[in-house]
């Protein structure tokens, strides 16, 4: 492990294993957070982001009553280099979560998302039907100066125990993907990066 700090690891394993999610403050430097705020506003400029819906493929459908955001899909292609360092940040945790924990995680995949004022995204869980390969999802929250009272927070709920996570900058969540959770109602637009880590090889999805 080169970025990532060993005790940090160790204790994400332990609270995934036990309750099903960890909250990890700081994931980034302050320097990255700006830096990704900034390229997310490039981005938005440049008509990058399309108004995320539900469902892949065929079955895709926008459905403001469930989920207002707008996303842009990011990978290794992206020019900038705090998104790389980001992705290659997400790779080093996936090797040493199949290490420790042989989930098989082989891929990720992860978007940008802007929640624009009074917008939510109501309960649901990221792995079902058409999105089976979800594993491990992941949301970097990217709010400078988030205060009680802007919303946007996530509840996650685990065995019917209620949590709610504040979008703070620079707070990851990790957490299994089959967990109940929920955006709240944002009275201020909320930005974040969001992702999974998936059992499966994507540039291998032509063969299912
Ligand atoms: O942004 C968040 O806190 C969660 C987003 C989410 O649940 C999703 O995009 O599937
Ligand atoms: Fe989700």
């Amino acid at each position: 492990m080169q970025e990532i700090h060993q005790d940090v690891l160790e204790t994400a394993i332990d609270h995934l294993a036990e309750k099903g999610f960890f909250i990890w403050d700081d994931f980034i430097a302050k320097d990255e957070v700006s830096n990704l705020i900034n390229t997310i506003k490039q981005d938005k400029a440049a008509g990058e982001f399309k108004k995320a819906g539900i469902g892949k493929q065929v079955l895709h459908q926008v459905d403001s009553s469930i989920r207002g955001d707008y996303i842009e899909w990011v990978d290794r292609q992206h020019p900038a280099p705090v998104v790389q360092k980001f992705i290659n940040k997400i790779d080093e945790l996936r090797t040493y979560i199949n290490q420790t924990c042989y989930l098989g995680l082989k891929d990720f995949e992860c978007h940008f998302a802007i929640y624009p004022e009074n917008t939510f995204y109501k309960k649901h869980i990221d792995r079902f039907q058409q999105n089976a390969h979800r594993v491990l999802s992941f949301v970097l929250y990217l709010n400078e100066n988030w205060q009680k009272g802007d919303g946007g927070e996530l509840g996650i709920y685990p065995d019917k125990e209620e949590h709610i996570v504040e979008p703070v900058a620079g707070r990851l969540i990790l957490f299994r993907s089959e967990i109940l959770h929920e955006v709240l109602l944002s009275h201020k637009e909320r930005i974040s990066l969001t992702g999974w880590m998936l059992d499966k090889d994507m540039s291998l999805t032509f063969l299912q």
